[in-house]
């Protein structure tokens, strides 16, 4: 297989207001794909046509190297892709483990969902999904959160649940929506270690503001600016592409520095922000 997800021409408008135009892009089999752009670039755009909340003007979509029509929300969990969300989407009163298992309706023929709704289910499966759902919280470190409900917990550890929950249904394709935002240090440089490691497992889509993380942990990067490819390719090929620089405002992209997209106060007047939600 060449490529598990290929996008080719990909358009998307909002009445007059095209968020992506001519987008192509293909995901390699264990790759780890960073998308960074400024705010309004198209980032969650292109997030949200692969998983069919808005419908594409044109552009065609291969999965495994086979033509599909773009999917529709309830098709993912079956094709294999999973998405974490920019908030956390977390059930305030489910436990973290109960969260967790409602992200493996994949896997479950009868079980935790099944039993949300009051149908028959399978002891057996359920018990296999709670030791899987376990099994990911401990990968992640959060096994000791398994109990409590997520307003109980420190903001870092209800990401580890997002992932954990999106985790768990063993998805080929792995869609992250700035799962850095909010975390600290430590736990920035956890996540990028977790990410790195899921290459043996998945690919991963990223889209993330903080540049380290993105050089550190990507195979590739796409770059979209006013929802154009402006650049593709390496990171290193990619930070010293004089077109990104000029993106982020003509602001210096480098290591260790989020870009200003992400410290950003609220647009400025006629900023490049606001002219580009305008
Ligand atoms: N549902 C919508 N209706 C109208 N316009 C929209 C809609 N969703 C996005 N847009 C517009 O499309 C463009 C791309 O937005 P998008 O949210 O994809 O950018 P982004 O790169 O994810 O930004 P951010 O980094 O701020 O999350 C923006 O101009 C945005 O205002």
């Amino acid at each position: 297989m060449e490529s598990l997800l290929r996008i080719d021409g990909l358009e998307v408008s909002f009445g007059g207001l095209s968020a992506l135009d001519a987008v192509s892009l293909s995901v390699r089999p264990g790759e780890v794909l960073g998308v960074i752009g400024p705010n309004g670039a198209g980032k969650t755009t292109l997030f949200n046509a692969v998983c069919g909340f808005v419908r594409p003007a044109a552009g065609t979509l291969h999965w495994q190297d086979r033509a599909l029509p773009w999917p529709r929300p309830h098709q993912l969990a079956r094709l294999g892709i999973a998405r974490t969300l920019q908030g956390l989407g977390l059930f305030p009163r489910l436990t973290v483990l109960e969260n967790v298992m409602v992200g493996a309706t994949r896997h479950a023929r009868a079980g935790f969902a099944s039993a949300l709704l009051g149908l028959p289910r399978s002891d057996r499966d359920e018990r296999l999904l709670r030791h899987r759902s376990l099994a990911v919280l401990r990968e992640l470190g959060a096994e000791d959160a398994a109990g409590r409900l997520p307003g109980e917990l420190p903001y870092g550890v209800q990401k580890q649940v997002a992932l954990a929950r999106a985790l768990v249904g063993e998805p080929r394709l792995l869609l992250l929506d700035e799962p850095a935002s909010g975390l600290s240090e430590d736990g920035m440089r956890e996540l990028g270690e977790v990410i790195s490691g899921l290459r043996e497992r998945m690919s991963v889509i990223l889209v993330e503001h903080h540049m380290d993380l993105v050089m550190r942990v990507c195979d590739r990067v796409l770059v979209l600016d006013f929802g154009k490819v402006i650049a593709y390719g390496t990171p290193d090929e990619v930070r010293d592409d004089p077109l990104v620089t000029e993106a982020y405002l003509g602001d210096e992209v480098t290591e260790g520095t989020p870009a200003p997209a992400d410290t950003a106060a609220p647009a400025a007047p006629g900023s490049r922000e606001e002219s580009s939600r305008a």
